[in-house]
């Protein structure tokens, strides 16, 4: 209670010094470690939220007691106490006085007054932008007011407004919707072609992708403490849309294009959950004497995903996030700390096997589908390898044991995925049957229907009958004629019976008898709290189903996340109504929790969250996948869920149509130029890459760069995002270059005119159009990869070209010296480690050589060089032993030059060299013999 005075300044000043003395006690609290738990600033006024500049220039700060000043200044503004001698507006063009500065000693904190939703609530709040000396203040209020004409005049206005509590400023808070946006910007245009307004500066625009982070103690002591950042996550301020769907209590289905946050959300909410459940125990702890172990109270949560790189990715955001709030001193980690990690901690014997005993510390477990699905199979009675003799090979004690050597070099070399599929099956089966069939076609059609689907997961031995999957491709509105289906009947048998023949299996069947075994033996093992899903667009309805075994919390317990537009999983076909039905139908039904099936009970279990304003890319780019996603909506509206077209509120250069000058070897005077052919040193950077369609492009394309530039396939780059995008050759190596003339037809419909309207279209067969909704979705995933620049450079003219240039979405570029210099960004070589550190993680071993190479790091260089040659060693096991056991060998002796001895005796011990895997270290042998080096890195 405010002490009585006997005048009013003596109260103000009673007030000042009490308000002064709790910023002292605050920042007090971070001369030791801190307390980790504090949440900071019970008695702030406004919430104060950080940019990464500003992070990144506090840390350049020359000296502790800088540092301590301008925190200081952050504590006092977020209490509300604002300097009443200086002037602190800046008055520019737009932002009418909401950008502010303060000085303190020879630099300046450059804020605005913002506004944010929270919990329903429109408030106030402070952004600070940067800290910097006062010559470069301008230049950032010049972009920030650019970025202010796009507000509109009541956002503006609202920010402006001010209110007091005594002599402390506080935050405003309104219980209606501001619109931040003027409506006419291109910022909330989205998709919609605007041809008139495209801004060709893209630099000054990143500003409004920036993360905030909002001033918390664990970020106060962060920036004290002088670790560099690079270890630590902390949660960054999300867009309402995000907050709400983070905030939303049921079980969900988050669908966004790509870039649009879905894994953010994931990650944020099963973040937020173990933060709850930290301070729920801890309040039970306090309140009662129980003494339950850690073991009894742990959170059980569980975060799925096919691509080991974002199963990677996750997990490090998780631990990051975690350390954020727990305080942990990470300045005695170095940077080595990501490669050890792939190295050394991945080969933990301890990693648990089976959802048997799960030690408290694993959680919240982050897996990757397979490593699901290999510990279920640990966990459930005889396993489904114990059929194949030469699984049966290892001892019965280590067959459980889903680390064993033996297994693991079975899964790897057995397992009938879509390459193994077209290369080593396909082409000795009846041609009468496969020809005019495409093989990745019938390989979806056997993996996500005939036993992948829903039906099968009902059918008797977990695949359909032939009359069913006739009747049932008539219901899904197939585009494949019934001739055709029955030839892919008939495909399928013959497959199977090889499959047997060789002792192979898919993944299909791996499926079907986890499904078996739960259904008969039941799951009464770990059973999750919460179950998160991410890129679920890559798993078949049987594969999604399997985990209603493993959470029964229907109603609260499972997010999924995902975007049919970037399903090009070989052997997957998906729509994100199929898994609402599923998840009704075989999840929440079948618990007999709901009892109806009516709309009514659907809605309060769970619905459609969608995700529409994108982060990872601007407006220019957007448009030009916006405009790739209308095609498949026209020509295969079946195949994708439908969504409002996404908005960035940056506003980009268009992607850029390169056309050669003349017409010799185009990609040769390119490479020499750009990729800096001749000098040999690397001009094309680790933020940049060339995406091509297949391997057999990629190969010939890295013939002419060499190290200079990264090269990857579309599959390839799926989940990675770069700086610049090259997309080199789609439409001219296009397996159905024909269909692309439907294009004209389409154009027609848009009144666009077209040098072929008058042409007669040919008919396309159903399948060969099937084809080009998997070029259409190839091309957007190539799309959305990039952050700022992308190109188009193609040997042939495309309909698609043609298109876009008829919409003004890209602009044409003649590849004179003066373009191709412009392009080039070189790296250095600690960009170079990290981009190879992305790719070891994904098992891109080749790519990740070439980054090391340029990172002048010979010993990663070796070590990525012999996990390559391992890696295909184990793709041509089969169809060339010779050669294969050439590259193991290899392998093993350049594994031992860099002292990998492990890795070097399993080598040895699978080209039955035992003598000299026995030379090797022989106490990591042992270890060698019965655990796989590392189950990551090669069955993830
Ligand atoms: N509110 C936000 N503010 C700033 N950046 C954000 C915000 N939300 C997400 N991002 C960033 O946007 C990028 C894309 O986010 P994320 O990977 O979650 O999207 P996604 O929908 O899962 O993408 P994809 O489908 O391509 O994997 C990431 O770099 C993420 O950190």
């Amino acid at each position: 209670m405010r002490q009585v005075s006997t005048s009013k300044k003596g109260v103000i000043h009673e007030d000042l010094a009490r308000v002064l003395a709790q910023v002292e006690a605050e920042l007090d609290k971070f001369k030791d470690l801190p307390d980790g738990d504090t949440i900071l600033f019970e008695k702030a006024k406004w919430k104060i939220l950080l940019s990464e500049n500003f992070r990144t220039s506090f840390k350049k700060l020359d000296s502790s007691e800088m540092k301590k000043l301008v925190l200081n200044l952050l504590l006092r503004l977020s209490f509300g106490l604002r300097p009443r001698k200086r002037k602190i507006d800046i008055v520019c063009e737009n932002s009418k006085q909401i950008l502010k500065h303060f000085r303190v000693r020879d630099v300046y904190v450059l804020c605005s007054i913002d506004i944010v939703k929270d919990s329903g609530l429109c408030n106030q709040v402070l952004k600070i932008w940067d800290i910097m000396p006062l010559v470069d203040v301008p230049v950032l209020v010049k972009r920030l007011d650019a970025i202010y004409a796009l507000h509109s005049e009541e956002y503006l206005s609202r920010c402006k407004e001010k209110s007091f509590e005594g002599f402390l400023e506080v935050p405003k808070s309104w219980d209606c919707d501001v619109a931040h946006y003027k409506s006419t910007t291109n910022a909330e245009t989205g998709g919609h072609h605007r041809g008139d307004a495209f801004s060709e500066n893209y630099s000054s625009d990143s500003l409004m992708l920036m993360k905030f982070y909002s001033l918390s103690s664990g970020i106060i002591w962060h920036l004290l403490s002088g670790c560099d950042g690079q270890e630590v996550d902390f949660p960054f301020e999300l867009s309402d849309q995000e907050k709400e769907i983070v905030q939303f209590g049921k079980s969900s289905f988050v669908l966004g294009r790509s870039g649009s946050g879905k894994t953010t959300v994931l990650v944020m909410k099963l973040f937020q959950r173990e933060q709850l459940h930290h301070i729920a125990l801890r309040g039970y702890h306090e309140q009662s004497d129980a003494v339950e172990t850690d073991e009894q109270n742990v959170l059980k949560q569980l975060f799925v995903t096919v691509n080991p790189r974002l199963c990677h990715f996750v997990k490090q955001n998780i631990s990051r996030l975690k350390r954020s709030t727990c305080g942990w001193n990470l300045s005695a980690e170095s940077c080595e700390f990501d490669l050890e990690e792939i190295d050394e901690t991945f080969l933990s014997s301890d990693f648990p096997d089976s959802f048997v005993d799960i030690p408290s510390s694993f959680f919240p477990l982050v897996l990757t589908f397979k490593k699901f699905l290999l510990m279920l199979d640990c966990t459930m009675g005889v396993s489904f390898f114990d059929r194949f003799p030469e699984a049966r090979a290892c001892q019965p004690e280590k067959r459980k044991n889903s680390k064993s050597l033996t297994l693991q070099t079975f899964i790897r070399t057995r397992e009938v995925n879509y390459e193994k599929f077209s290369s080593s099956y396909w082409p000795y089966m009846n041609v009468k049957l496969t020809k005019r069939v495409e093989p990745f076609l019938c390989f979806t059609e056997i993996t996500s229907h005939i036993k992948g689907g829903l039906l099968a997961l009902e059918a008797a031995g977990g695949h359909l009958s032939r009359e069913d999957y006739l009747s049932h491709s008539e219901r899904r509105l197939s585009y494949l004629t019934e001739q055709e289906r029955c030839r892919i009947y008939d495909i399928y048998l013959e497959y199977e019976k090889s499959k047997v023949k060789n002792g192979e299996f898919d993944l299909a069947d791996f499926v079907s008898d986890i499904h078996v075994r739960l259904r008969v033996e039941g799951y009464n093992f770990a059973e999750m709290d919460f179950v998160y899903i991410d890129e679920i667009q890559d798993l078949t309805m049987k594969q999604i189903a399997v985990f209603k075994h493993v959470c029964r919390n229907y109603e609260e317990g499972f997010l999924f996340a995902g975007d049919t537009a970037q399903a090009i999983s070989k052997g997957v076909e998906f729509r994100f109504k199929d898994i609402r039905s599923l998840f009704y139908k075989t999840f929440a039904m079948d618990s007999g929790r709901f009892g109806s099936t009516s709309t009514n009970t659907k809605r309060e279990i769970s619905d459609v969250l969608h995700l529409s304003q994108n982060f990872r890319t601007h407006a220019g780019v957007l448009r030009l996948a916006q405009s790739v996603i209308d095609l498949i909506y026209h020509f295969f509206p079946n195949s994708i869920d439908e969504l409002n077209p996404e908005t960035s509120h940056v506003n980009g250069v268009r992607p850029v149509l390169l056309k050669s000058v003349d017409n010799r070897s185009v990609f040769k005077s390119m490479s020499e130029v750009l990729f800096a052919g001749q000098k040999k040193s690397v001009e094309f950077g680790a933020e940049q890459v060339v995406l091509v369609r297949n391997e057999e492009v990629k190969n010939d394309v890295l013939g002419q760069v060499g190290c200079c530039a990264l090269v990857l396939t579309i599959l390839e780059c799926k989940g990675l995002e770069f700086e610049d995008v090259l997309l080199y050759n789609f439409f001219g190596s296009s397996p159905v270059v024909d269909q692309w003339e439907l294009l004209h037809g389409y154009m027609r419909t848009l009144n666009i005119s077209s040098p072929h309207d008058e042409c007669h279209f040919r008919h396309f067969s159903d399948e060969k159009l099937k084809l080009l909704c998997h070029e259409l979705k190839l091309l957007y995933v190539a799309i959305t990869r990039t952050r700022q620049r992308f190109w188009i450079f193609d040997e042939s003219w495309s309909p698609m070209l043609e298109l876009w240039k008829c919409k003004g979405i890209v602009q044409l570029q003649h590849l004179d010296n003066e373009f191709l210099a412009s392009m080039r960004v070189p790296s250095t070589p600690e960009a170079w480690k990290k981009r190879g550190r992305k790719f070891l993680h994904v098992q891109n071993y080749e790519m990740a050589r070439i980054c090391f190479k340029n990172a002048a790091e010979p010993y990663w260089e070796t070590y990525c060089q012999a996990s390559e040659l391992r890696a295909k060693a184990d793709r041509l096991r089969i169809l060339n032993p010779q050669i294969s056991q050439h590259h193991l060998f290899e392998a093993a002796e350049l594994f031992d030059s860099i002292g990998k001895d492990e890795s070097a005796a399993q080598c040895y011990f699978e080209l039955e060299e035992y003598k000299k895997a026995g030379r090797t270290n022989f106490s990591s042998l042992n270890l060698s013999l019965c655990i796989i080096h590392d189950f990551h890195l090669f069955y993830p």
